[in-house]
């Protein structure tokens, strides 16, 4: 198959992702609906989340192989724990929700080359090699995918925000980022929109935002706007603050008199929000417990805002690292901003940073 046979690089390989991650929205929603809703959540039992991920990568990395079968994919879960007995229950749950999934009608923007729709039920060891496909170490050559198939795995048993998450990467750099949040507001300013929505970036050929119902039938091409006045800023950061520290946050919004509170959400749909022009910039900076940030947790989200016009650097300004492996390696954060408004917030964090040094 070859890349950009609608007119640019990559457009084939954005359709793949863009399906796949459609088919693995239904899913994960629908386990959501029928699982945590009843009782599960409350219960604390885990298991539907787990289900949701590993059924969902196995969906994600099903249509990539059958698009794409010599691509390495580098994906969070692995099948490890269902091929032993104490799995075999959840290992059957699975593999019922990722056939259901990957054999429901084509729709518009699907190829039939891609083994989906009815009659393509795939077997117990096909859906567990699907999920282990995802055991790519990473480098910095070559083709490669990144799934991240539940991103935001607490957001999404709390109800709030989740994204699935895909990106295609060529020589270390995301050539495409594909973004789905079955739970954000399609129209921040109007919720009687609805939710959902999936978010798009091929590098080069900018970002929209797409309907998560029929994501073929037009789109909204995403912008962020240059502010150029800290004030105007709501920092963008995670609800659990053991995966990046609220408190620099605060340090760094003092500094640069930001008026406005922070906009707390999990997942990748942070960087779907800014990209769409909410918040202004998006901090993650590390809690300082030697947690190496994960390439599918940034990929899909880096290529998504640089298209819209922003700019995704660690603290030390330097652009994030997609071909270490399966981490970015060091942790020096992530900062992610309008171009007009990046070098003021990189310099306040460094000045953070360095007041911090000098208390020791
Ligand atoms: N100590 C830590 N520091 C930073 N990120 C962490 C972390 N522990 C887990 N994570 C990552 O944070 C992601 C969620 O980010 P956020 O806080 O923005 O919602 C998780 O993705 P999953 O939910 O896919 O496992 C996980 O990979
Ligand atoms: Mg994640
Ligand atoms: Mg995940
Ligand atoms: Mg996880």
């Amino acid at each position: 198959m070859s890349s950009g046979s609608e007119g640019y690089p990559y457009s084939q390989e954005e359709r793949v992702a863009i399906a796949a991650v459609t088919r693995a929205c239904t899913l994960t929603s629908s386990v959501f609906e029928t699982l945590v809703k009843n009782e599960t959540l409350t219960k604390g039992d885990k298991s539907p989340v787990t289900v949701g991920d590993f059924a969902a990568q196995a969906v994600i990395s099903a249509i990539i192989h059958a698009a794409f079968p010599h691509d390495p994919i580098v994906g969070e879960e692995d099948a490890s724990d269902l091929r032993v007995e104490s799995g075999r229950s959840m290992k059957d749950r699975i593999v019922a929700l990722a056939n259901d999934a990957l054999t429901t009608p084509l729709v518009a923007g699907e190829d039939p080359a891609w083994n989906l729709g009815p009659g393509t039920t795939r077997t117990d060891e096909q859906i567990l090699e699907a999920i282990d496909r995802g055991n790519y170490g990473g480098g910095n050559t070559g083709r490669m995918w990144t799934i991240d198939p539940i991103d935001g795995t607490k957001g999404f048993l709390r109800g709030e925000q989740y994204a699935v998450c895909v990106s295609f990467v060529v020589d270390s750099q995301v050539k495409v980022g594909v973004i789905g949040c079955p739970n954000l507001p399609v129209d921040p300013s109007e919720p009687s929109k609805g939710l959902g929505a999936i978010f798009s970036a091929v590098r080069g050929h900018g970002a929209r935002q797409l309907s998560i119902s029929n994501p073929t039938q037009g789109s909204i091409a995403l912008r962020i706007p240059q502010i150029s006045e800290s004030e105007d800023l709501s920092f963008l950061e995670s609800v659990e603050a053991a995966h990046s520290s609220h408190s620099f946050n605060d340090r760094v919004a003092a500094l640069l008199n930001v008026q406005k509170p922070p906009t707390r959400m999990d997942s990748q749909a942070k960087y779907a929000c800014l990209a769409r022009g909410q918040g202004g910039a998006y901090l993650r900076m590390p809690t300082g417990v030697g947690y190496k940030e994960k390439i599918w947790d940034h990929a899909p989200g880096e290529v998504l805002v640089v298209e819209a016009g922003g700019i995704v650097t660690d603290s030390r300004g330097e652009p994030l690292n997609f071909g270490l492996g399966r981490t970015l390696g060091e942790n020096y954060g992530v900062i992610a901003a309008a171009k007009s408004i990046h070098p003021k917030i990189l310099a306040a964090v460094q000045k953070v940073q360095n007041d911090a040094k000098a208390k020791v």
